[in-house]
């Protein structure tokens, strides 16, 4: 049995041993056949802390690893509600952290092709194949150096070398959709004569060959431009579009919003904002662009219609809901506050109340409801509390 060798003679690498049938093999092979490829090797082991047994396992693995002579490293995570998906990231922030710390080159897991054809069902089957489908062999510093190789070869050769196996590492995850296809689809198709699990290998590369085709074509649209001409974007093909977007949303893959976008620039709509984590759709009548919130800097009257952040004079405006828009601006002679049940107030004598200097009056954002009351006045009169259907809060960034 043979594994995708990535890494050199001279690399430091690390294998993420569970215990289970997949690593315990890849570990056997690092040691015995393989022991020549690397200058050293790591064990990463990650105790959930789910199971009584695991503080045994763990001692199991440490042993066996002083025994070969290599590094140990583990950590036992305490989670609240530990979910599948908390237990993954924390394992891979581990293995990261460690590879930093300890100079590590790759970190190897035990993936293998059976696990790569669940994971191209799972994606195909519920719309997640907007950026390729299936394990990739090499990720960053992961590699997986067993996703060519079935499970029944992995299991075979873990009954001919006897390889020490924790059988207690429960490979059943509490991931139902991933549970599903594992009992119900996946056995459905090789027992049927013209169908094959393999084809889907076959499939995840020729897509992989037309994945690049599209990033191409869309960056070649994106090359050397902030704003984009909404014609010539109309133009591309749906799965371009869909690229284009994801690569300015900075590789944000949801594909209902990145659907939502191309609507909207397919739509007559003259204006419209639309953001995502940090960043921001703006349509403005024949152009496009799309903007880091962070980056954004207001500097004279500006409307506000959707939530994000927003740079105004060295302060920063968080918007958190805003069903009708909002004005932000500098004061204005006769500027009036509004208090709720109490009439107004002169925004200058909120000023000179609060010992607020020149320089800083002329800066502080104003910010002018829908029907035109001035409602908070920089961070000094600041409702930041549910307003008509406005949240937000304003801080000084800048140190005066
Ligand atoms: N507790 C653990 N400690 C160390 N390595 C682990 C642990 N659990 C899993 N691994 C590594 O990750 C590989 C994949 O394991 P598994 O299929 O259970 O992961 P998963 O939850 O599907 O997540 P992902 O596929 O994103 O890694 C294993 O073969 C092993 O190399």
């Amino acid at each position: 049995m043979k594994l995708n060798v990535r890494w050199a003679k001279t690399d430091h690498i690390a294998i993420a041993l569970s215990g289970g049938v997949d690593s315990s093999v890849l570990y056997h092979m690092l040691s015995t056949s393989y022991k020549d490829t690397y200058q050293s090797l790591t064990i990463f082991h990650v105790n959930h802390g789910v199971r009584v047994e695991s503080k045994h396992e763990q001692e199991v693995l440490e042993r066996l690893a002083l025994k070969n002579g290599h590094v140990f490293l583990s950590i036992r995570l305490e989670l609240d509600d530990f979910t599948q998906q908390k237990g993954r990231t924390a394992r891979y922030q581990f293995f990261s952290a460690m590879m930093e710390s300890h100079g590590i080159d790759y970190c190897l897991t035990a993936h293998h092709a059976d696990d790569d054809v669940e994971t191209i069902l799972h994606e195909l089957l519920s719309t997640r194949h907007l950026y390729g489908v299936g394990i990739k062999e090499r990720h960053g510093k992961f590699l997986r150096p067993m996703l060519h190789l079935s499970k029944v070869k992995i299991l075979d050769y873990a009954k001919t070398y006897g390889v020490l196996v924790l059988e207690d590492v429960s490979n059943e995850r509490d991931d139902y959709t991933r549970n599903y296809i594992r009992h119900n689809v996946v056995p459905a198709i090789d027992v049927h004569p013209s169908l094959s699990t393999k084809a889907l290998l076959q499939f995840k590369e020729d897509f992989s060959d037309m994945d690049s085709l599209v990033t191409e074509t869309a960056k070649a649209f994106l090359k050397d431009k902030n704003a984009f001409n909404r014609d010539a974007f109309n133009e591309l093909n749906k799965i371009v579009k869909l690229r284009v977007l994801s690569i300015l949303f900075n590789d944000y893959i949801e594909r209902a919003f990145i659907e939502e976008c191309v609507s909207i620039l397919e739509r007559n709509t003259a204006q419209a904002e639309l953001s995502k984590n940090d960043f921001k759709l703006v349509v403005s009548y024949d152009t496009f662009t799309v903007k880091k919130i962070d980056d954004e800097i207001i500097d004279e009257v500006r409307v506000i219609s959707s939530p994000g952040k927003y740079k105004f004079n060295g302060y920063t405006i968080d918007v958190e809901l805003v069903e009708e828009p909002i004005t932000v601006r500098t004061r204005r002679v006769g500027d009036r506050i509004l208090l709720p049940n109490l009439g107004t107030k002169k925004v200058n004598r909120i000023f000179i109340d609060k010992k607020i200097p020149n320089h800083l009056r002329d800066k502080m954002p104003i910010i002018v409801n829908s029907d035109g009351q001035i409602i908070a006045v920089g961070p000094i009169y600041n409702i930041i509390k549910s307003f008509n259907h406005l949240k937000f809060d304003i801080k000084l960034d800048i140190k005066e």
